[in-house]
């Protein structure tokens, strides 16, 4: 038996799969698609992140492999409906991560109202804008989340600190007790666009979820909305986000993912040209301890899963 591994994985994790597994051969690289087409022929367990697409074209040369370890929630990288027609089992790590990328939202969202970005980059250039840079404060504004999965519960519990009027939009019905433990009130799309002072997305990218903000959704928020997007790229259309942080309606956008990624081409260029765009590369869930659970986990699964195999 070969596990690859194609996407870093913590250190003690990597350690925990050799202990558990003493006789498997254990790979860890990463390699291109082109590459990885032609090596995925020897694995019987391939191990991703993000970065690693494994797409039907990937798989139609995956003669051997029986399981895909997500280290990691988001499954868009992976085309499930093909791995399951071949019988591949694929498994992720649902909520492992999900309290740094809430963590990451409120650091965006302090950044966009505090300016710290700029205030950085301002004094790094010799710069005391200490009268330009007056902010807002989070404590006691209206936030919208959109989708109520761990992100959206984690964010919810993250900003009872913050006493915000936190209103929740979800396709699921939420229990009277959750809405009361998160503190939060679960609202119609557009009552929460009306109302929001920041609008974050937690919701996964499908064919349903495609420009789920898109322009009509932005002009009915309130002018000075801010928005977030730390869930998927190609969530929120960021042509339009564009048009609007220009015209003034939007206050401020913070981005972890892009619909391209890495993101090239002048619509990106024009966006982080803009001082109050916030920005990082899909870090959401790199921290030491959420890719030490995300880690751990996804080792747990797959060994028990090769011991049912067995
Ligand atoms: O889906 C996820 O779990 C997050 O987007 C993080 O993914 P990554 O850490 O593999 O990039």
């Amino acid at each position: 038996m070969k596990i690859h591994i194609n996407d870093p994985l913590d250190e003690n994790a990597l350690k925990k799969l050799q202990k558990e597994l003493p006789n498997v051969e254990i790979t860890s690289e990463h390699f291109e698609k082109d590459v990885l087409k032609d090596k995925i022929k020897e694995i019987d367990v391939l191990i991703v992140r993000s970065a690693t697409k494994v797409t039907r074209e990937i798989l139609e040369h995956a003669d051997k492999l029986k399981i895909i370890g997500r280290a990691g929630m988001g499954l868009d990288n992976i085309d499930v409906d093909t791995a399951k027609s071949k019988g591949i089992t694929v498994l992720n790590t649902p909520g492992q991560n999900s309290l740094s990328v809430a963590e990451l939202v409120i650091g965006m969202v302090l950044d966009i109202y505090r300016h710290i970005t700029i205030g950085t980059i301002g004094l790094k250039n010799e710069q005391w804008e200490k009268k330009q840079l007056k902010g807002l404060e989070l404590s006691e504004k209206t936030f919208g989340i959109i989708g109520f999965g761990y992100v959206g519960k984690n964010l919810a519990k993250l900003l009872k600190g913050f006493q915000t009027n936190t209103l929740v939009f979800d396709v699921v019905n939420i229990s009277t007790d959750e809405l009361k433990h998160y503190n939060v009130r679960q609202v119609s799309l557009e009552e929460l666009l009306q109302n929001s002072d920041v609008i974050s997305l937690h919701i996964p990218k499908n064919e349903k979820t495609y420009h789920f903000i898109s322009e009509p959704q932005i002009q009915m928020m309130k002018d000075g909305a801010v928005i977030i997007n730390a869930a998927r790229g190609g969530v929120l259309d960021e042509n339009a986000v564009l048009k609007y942080l220009k015209n003034g309606k939007l206050l401020g956008v913070g981005l972890d993912v892009f619909e391209e990624e890495p993101p090239k081409g002048d619509l990106y260029k024009e966006l982080f040209a803009l001082p109050n765009v916030v920005a990082t590369p899909h870090i959401g869930a790199s921290t030491k301890e959420a890719q030490e659970r995300v880690g751990i986990n996804i080792v747990d699964r797959v060994v028990e899963e090769i011991r049912k195999l067995n």
